[in-house]
């Protein structure tokens, strides 16, 4: 059990860090960094830029004052004397280095500031672009893989502002170390930088190492999410002691996580001995350049100072070459990282919705044209050339065997998939030609799974968007589902929250659930009410009360009704017979009923079910 990155492109994408490959993105990488801590806190971005080059510019004279120092006080002449002509330098030196002290506190203070409004704000910008895709993308495996990779992204992100932050630390100091190493003798520098060349390429293979192995874990790290998704949430919290599937089930997790262990022991090691080789190139390059400060010391090419200015001078540019080489690499798999969330933005997945800008009213025929829809990656079709008619006033009712395209054909009248072939037109407008948004506005929906969000029970009816009427609407709309014995019963009434686990919050039946689910399409002043088994968890006489109020509710809207209670759909005016994704039959209940037909075996095994359930009576009727 393992997901698999079918198209293997993040892989490629992570085999392509190389060093030159690093140095041409790096930059890329700090300058998108800093886009986004613009746009969260742009005084705090300016802060910080500032900081740093300041920081960069005290370096320099810090050295130049070793310099200036060490000068001074190798002169001839007596103690005294070279002590006060070193003073200035010496002051310019403890100077330099309290500023960089507090420079260094405030860029801190500054990325400690930046780093989360950076990661939240990349999760808000994920979030968006997820509600704007088209509901088809959570059928691909591509865009789910994508979605959670983006997701890591959006997690990093907030990381890569302290990368970029040492990043730019590090080459201001650089260029502080290098500027006065040139001055010194101008063969130094190239022979340091070819010193340290061992180590980045040590250092940013490894880096691709790392990269490569959690990248193949990422499948894994997906499951391991789920199972614990799973293991601890309530929701089979009940089944999993009943089933007694603890053990199977940490069994697994214990498998996947071996197998993460496996790939990060291999990785680690890799990088290991990878880091070890270069060190100890590095190591030879450095005692060259060393060796060439005393060769040029003896040869009388540079003076005593001049040396000691080297050494520290040496010592400025070693660390940062080391520093850029290795938070580079790490800045380099966070970009990767980030690379994820920004491709995921850029296209959405490659499925932002891009529908037309018609803003349809509310609809009074809903034309369902030859229609083929067609799930992704499945081999057949869920509906084939499929065409109906809905009109306001009327109750249309969906019934068939499972699986024969039902809520799939419910959906494609909302607008919420578009067709494969064919056309869904709402008084005469194509779905894929309104703006969905506008369209969903005439729309109420009680889907089979429908959500239960942990909000107060006003907010699970108004869905957030409450009426000018108030309470006095809620009220109504949660009568005509049966809600208000539910309401009348929690402790806060509107306001209680629907969450068991936060203070004060209450726990729902599945058949209340339904009852606020009912609750929320019919506050929903909408032309379109879509209901997909509206009553599977309702008593008798909550569901007798549903289906009395359809007719009501059809007078001013159209109302599209899917359910297996073949012997309520009385109620509907037209009744349409699916069977493996085509329509079958079409009639009233008083025509179907007679015909031979699907409806007539339907009828058949739910009358004959009642039947049997008042001819034997229950356990507890047994009992007496
Ligand atoms: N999101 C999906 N991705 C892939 N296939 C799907 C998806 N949803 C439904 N299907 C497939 O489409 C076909 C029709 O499903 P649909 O849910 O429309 O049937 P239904 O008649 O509503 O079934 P039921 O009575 O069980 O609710 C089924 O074969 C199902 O496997």
């Amino acid at each position: 059990m393992r997901f698999v990155d079918v198209t293997g492109s993040r892989e490629a994408a992570g085999r392509s860090i190389r060093l030159l490959d690093m140095a041409r993105r790096l930059p890329q990488l700090v300058r998108r960094s800093l886009g986004l801590a613009w746009r969260v806190d742009r005084p705090a971005t300016v802060g910080l830029l500032a900081c740093q080059t300041l920081s960069g510019v005290v370096q320099a004279m810090g050295l130049l004052a070793i310099s200036g120092t060490l000068t001074a006080l190798l002169s001839s002449g007596d103690v005294l004397h070279r002590l006060v002509q070193a003073w200035p330098s010496l002051a310019l030196l403890a100077g330099a280095a309290a500023v960089r002290a507090v420079l260094g506190i405030t860029v801190s203070w500054l990325s400690s500031r930046l780093g989360p409004l950076m990661t939240r704000e990349a999760e808000q910008m994920l979030l968006d672009g997820c509600t704007g895709v088209e509901l088809c993308a959570y059928d691909e495996p591509d865009f789910n893989r994508d979605r959670e990779a983006a997701d890591r992204g959006a997690q990093v992100t907030g990381d890569l502002i302290n990368e970029g932050q040492d990043l730019i630390a590090s080459a201001a100091s650089f260029l502080a170390g290098a500027v006065v190493l040139a001055g010194v003798h101008p063969v130094l520098l190239p022979m340091l930088v070819a010193a340290s060349l061992p180590q980045a390429v040590a250092q940013v293979s490894a880096a691709r190492v790392r990269y490569l192995a959690n990248l193949r874990s990422n499948g894994d790290y997906r499951l391991l999410a789920m199972l614990r998704w799973h293991i601890y949430t309530k929701d089979a919290a009940d089944q999993i002691r009943a089933g007694t599937m603890a053990g199977f089930l940490s069994g697994r997790y214990r498998q996947t996580v071996a197998r993460i262990n496996r790939e990060d022991r291999a990785a680690a090691d890799k990088g290991a001995r990878m880091s070890l080789a270069g060190a100890a190139c590095g190591g030879l390059g450095s005692a060259i350049v060393w060796a060439a400060v005393v060769g040029l010391l003896a040869t009388g090419r540079i003076s005593v100072g001049h040396a000691g200015t080297a050494v520290f001078a040496l010592q400025t540019v070693g660390q940062s070459v080391r520093g850029l080489v290795s938070i580079g690499s790490r800045a380099m798999r966070t970009g990767l990282y980030m690379d994820d969330w920004t491709r995921f933005l850029d296209r959405a997945g490659g499925f932002r919705m891009r529908r037309g800008t018609c803003r349809p009213a509310s609809p009074e025929r809903i034309e369902i044209e030859a229609v083929c829809h067609r799930y992704a990656g499945k081999g057949g079709d869920a509906l084939a050339n499929v065409s109906l008619t809905l009109r306001r006033g009327e109750v249309t009712a969906l019934v068939g065997y499972n699986g024969s395209g039902k809520s799939t054909l419910s959906k494609l009248a909302c607008g919420l998939y578009l067709p494969t072939e064919g056309r869904v037109l709402w008084d005469g407008t194509p779905t894929g030609d309104a703006d969905p948004h506008a369209l969903w506005q005439h729309v109420a929906l009680v889907p089979q799974d429908y959500a239960r969000w942990p909000l107060t029970v006003r907010e699970n009816i108004t869905l957030g968007q409450p009426s000018s009427r108030g309470d006095t609407a809620v009220r109504e709309a949660c009568e005509a589902a049966g809600a208000d014995e539910v309401v009348d019963k929690l402790g806060a009434g509107l306001d209680t929250l629907l969450a068991r686990e936060w203070l004060n919050g209450e726990e729902l039946s599945g058949g209340q659930w339904q009852r606020i689910a009912l609750g929320r399409a019919f506050f929903r002043q909408a032309g379109l009410l879509v209901l997909d088994e509206p009553t599977a968890n309702l008593d008798p006489r909550a569901e007798y009360r549903i289906f009395q109020r359809l007719r009501d509710l059809a007078r001013d809207r159209i109302v599209l009704l899917v359910t297996h209670r073949i012997t309520n759909v009385a109620v509907a005016d037209r009744i349409v017979v699916l069977d493996e994704g085509a329509v079958v039959q079409e009639g009233t209940y008083q025509e179907l009923a007679r015909q031979p037909g699907l409806f007539r075996q339907l009828l058949s095994y739910q009358v004959t079910s009642d039947a049997d359930d008042e001819k034997q009576p229950g356990p507890g009727l047994r009992r007496r």
